[in-house]
Order: C-alpha cells, then structure tokens, then sequence
C-alpha cells in the first residue's frame, strides 16, 4: 500500500476511534511496509493535514457545492490529501496529487464522488495565492489568523487577549513547525561527555541544552540504539524544570501524583542518584505499566508504582517533596500532538480546572510540614497555570511561593523567575522546548 493511502487510513482512524494519529500511522506502517520515501510521505501527510486542517477545509470550502462539514469523513480526507499536496508539497506535480486523490475516491467511494474530487481539486490547483490571500485580508485578526495558521478560533481568541499579537503569532507559527526531537541523557549510566562522544561518533547532528543534560536533534533514527542502550530517553527539557524546582536529593521520600508515562519520575529518580523512595501514582494500569518499563530501561531501581486516584492516595509516610504534573489542556504541546488543537475546548479548560485545584488540595494535606510541592501543567492558559496557584494561596496560608533553587540559574531558560520560584515557557521563545508552567511552593513549618 502506498502513501497516500496508509494517510487516509490513518486520518480515518484517528477521528473514528478518538485516538492519537502517532499510534495509528505506526500501525499501519508496520503492517504494510512501505519502502522509505513513501513512509516519510504518509507521516508528512497526516501530521501536515492534521494541524492545518482548518485552512484546508476553508480552502475546499469555496469549491465544494455542499456544506462541507457534512460530507462523508472518507471524501473529507482525500480533499484534505489532495488540496495539502497542492498548497504545501512543492516537489509534489499538481496533477499527479489529483489524479492519485481521483484514483482513492473512485476506490473507497465510487466513480461519481471521485468526478466531484476531481473538480474541486482542479480548481483549488488553478486558483492564485493571491485571491486566497485577498480573502482573508478583508477578515478581523482572530480569524484571520486562525484560519491562516489553522487553529480553532477560540484559542487564537484568548492567546491575543492574554499574550498579545507578536506574541501570538509566534506560538501558532511555532505550533505549525515540524518539531525538534528531544533526549534526556542518562546519568545513571553515562556521563554528558561520554554521550556527545559517542553521538559524534555515530555523526549525529544535535546541539546541548538544559546543564548540558539534554540533547535537542533532528536525526532522531541514528539515536535509537542509544536509547536501546537506556543511555538517553525521549524527553522535552520543559518538562525538566518541574524536576530542577523541586530539586530531590537523594534518600528523600517523594511523591509523584500524575506520573505516566513516567518521564519526570525517571528524571527525578536519576536526580535522587537511585537513592530514596519514589512512588509514582497514575489514575491507570496500562500507563502505571509505561513508568515500569521506563524505569527498568533506565536501570532505575527506586519507584514504586501505585495505581490509584490522587486526589485519593494516602502515602503511608508523609513526602518531604510532592510534584504534581497536572492533567491539562496541554496547550503548549500542540506542534507536537498533531491533532489536540482540534479536541482541547473551553468546556475542557473548565473541567480540568477543577481537577487540578482537587489535585491540588489533596497534595496540600499529604505533604510533610516544611516540604516541596511542584505544580506542573504543560498548557500556556492562566487559568491552569498562575491563576490556579494564585487561588491555591488563598485556599492555604500554610504554603508560599519557595525561590527556585541556585542549581536552576545554569540553565539557559531565562523564563525561571528565581525570586518566586516560577516559570512559564511559551511555544517557539526557544528553538526545541515546548510550553509549560511550573511553581515551586514550600509548605510552613
Ligand atoms: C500530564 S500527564 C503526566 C506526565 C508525566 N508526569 C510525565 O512527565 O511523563 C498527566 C497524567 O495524569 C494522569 N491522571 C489524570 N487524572 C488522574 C487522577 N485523578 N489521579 C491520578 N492520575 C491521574 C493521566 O493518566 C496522565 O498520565
């Protein structure tokens, strides 16, 4: 099977079952073995269509007769292919994407639609940029650039109110780019020299980031067997600076409440030199089964798994150092999870809201008098991030903002406000880290 194909069967599954795009292409590729060339089309294709989704359908829009949000799913996506092959694939010949999208619509929906394919692509192919360009001129700015930059109106809405509009189209542009592969690298079984030594060795491009713990690349197959080894383990350097705030040394007792799949609790245990006790909780069996596998990797040998709900759990001994990296909108990941800008919702925001302030509470009462609590969302909303601790304080006199710790100035995010022990990242302010929030708060004695 080819690569349009393995798309369109990709795109179809993603929105039937509600699934991640990422689990179903790598299905589909294993079955069907595509050579090289057409695995990295289908890959460009389904992430390409998933994140500019929005733009397409306008595009499509004007030429199907129809509403085109009615349309069969199936005819959806071979527009989506045709019409992404024509706006963004130079390489790609015009009629060769119509005639290969005409060819899947004759297939999978009969000799009628894939005329009305044919038709609407052929028109898309001849229409100048400018007159699509003119078009959105004429629009207000929110839309404008949501349909530009293909994300859902209501967020471009709140990030130009909250952020501003340089700052905004930054993070959408951000959003739109492939991403950077990030890798944390193992101290428990090597050294950062060794692994730029042998990275170099093996002639992969990266550049270092984070105390030189991190390695950001593009090449991200000539790293597997070094992530085989346990030497090095996926990880965004955002995610890394809930762990430096809450800086555990080794021996102490910590809680992890939102753990799965286990990246922070793996870097929290590598901080702890293996030393200490770590239990990881997640709310599900499957996920609580990633972080033990991660771990074992690793050659991590102090985390204790425990499913459960967290804003349940009672430890038997009190944590000195709590983190809890809070289920989210997860608004800051969106360049890497391809299609979450379409699922995330302001009723979502509202939901998980209330979650993370229960969380929050629960984890206020489990933490031993005088200890560390990390708060930690991977959303760029106020309401989930500063906002939500600025009400936590209210809620607890017994906690205040704790200053980062001194370690943390090595770090080349200057976002960290060491005074108040918080930080927030936004998309595309540095090359290869996503957005994120994270405070450090210390419980009175
Ligand atoms: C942001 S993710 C955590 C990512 C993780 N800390 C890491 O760095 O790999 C949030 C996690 O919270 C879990 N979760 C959601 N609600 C929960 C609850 N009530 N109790 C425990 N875990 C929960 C989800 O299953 C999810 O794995």
């Amino acid at each position: 099977m080819k690569a349009r194909e393995i798309a369109l069967l990709a795109l179809q599954e993603t929105e039937k079952n509600n699934t991640k795009s990422e689990q179903s292409l790598h299905r589909l590729l294993d079955k069907h073995n595509p050579d090289k060339n057409d695995r990295s089309l289908a890959t460009e294709l389904v992430n390409g269509i998933l994140r500019f989704r929005l733009k397409l359908d306008f595009m499509i829009g004007r030429y199907y007769h129809h509403d085109f949000n009615k349309a069969a799913p199936v005819l959806q996506n071979i527009l989506r292919l045709g019409t992404y092959q024509l706006l963004f694939l130079d390489k790609i010949p015009g009629w060769a994407a119509v005639d290969e999208c005409v060819k899947l619509a004759r297939k999978y929906k009969g000799r009628h639609i894939s005329g009305i394919v044919n038709g609407v692509l052929r028109k898309i192919a001849s229409e100048p940029a400018s007159t699509f360009n003119e078009t959105l001129e004429k629009m207000p700015l929110h839309k404008r650039l949501s349909i530009e930059q293909s994300h859902p109106q209501w967020l471009v809405e709140r990030w130009l109110d909250v952020y501003g509009e340089e700052k905004t189209r930054s993070m959408l542009t951000s959003n739109n780019a492939s991403p950077l592969t990030a890798l944390r690298i193992n101290t428990l079984k090597t050294s950062p020299e060794t692994m730029f030594a042998a990275l170099k060795d093996a002639s992969v491009t990266f550049s270092t980031c984070m105390q030189e713990r991190f390695i950001l690349t593009r090449d991200f197959d000539a790293c597997k067997p070094f992530i085989h080894l346990g030497l090095l383990t996926v990880q965004n350097p955002t995610q890394a600076i809930p762990c430096l705030l809450l800086n555990p040394l080794p021996g102490d007792t910590v809680l992890d409440m939102c753990a799965a799949p286990g990246g922070k609790t793996t870097f929290l245990a590598e901080m702890m030199q293996n030393k200490g006790s770590l239990i990881a909780v997640d709310r599900y069996p499957n996920k609580c089964k990633k972080i033990i596998q991660r771990a074992n990797e690793l050659d991590i040998k102090i985390i204790q798994t425990v499913v459960a709900d967290a804003r349940t759990i009672q430890p038997e001994k009190p944590p000195n150092a709590v983190l809890l990296d809070a289920p989210c909108t997860g608004t800051g990941v969106l360049g890497r999870k391809t299609e979450l800008r379409w699922r995330t919702s302001p009723e979502k925001l509202k939901e998980l809201t209330l979650l993370q302030s229960e969380l929050l509470d629960h984890a206020a009462g489990l933490l031993d008098s005088g200890g560390i609590l990390v708060y930690a969302t991977c959303s760029v909303e106020p309401e989930e991030n500063a906002l939500q601790i600025e009400r936590f304080l209210k809620r607890h006199p017994d906690f205040t903002r704790e200053p980062a710790p001194v370690s943390l100035s090595l770090t080349d995010v200057n976002e960290i406000n060491s005074s108040t022990g918080s930080c927030l990242t936004l998309p595309g302010e540095y090359e290869g880290f996503d957005g994120g929030f994270a405070q450090r708060l210390r419980k009175k004695r």
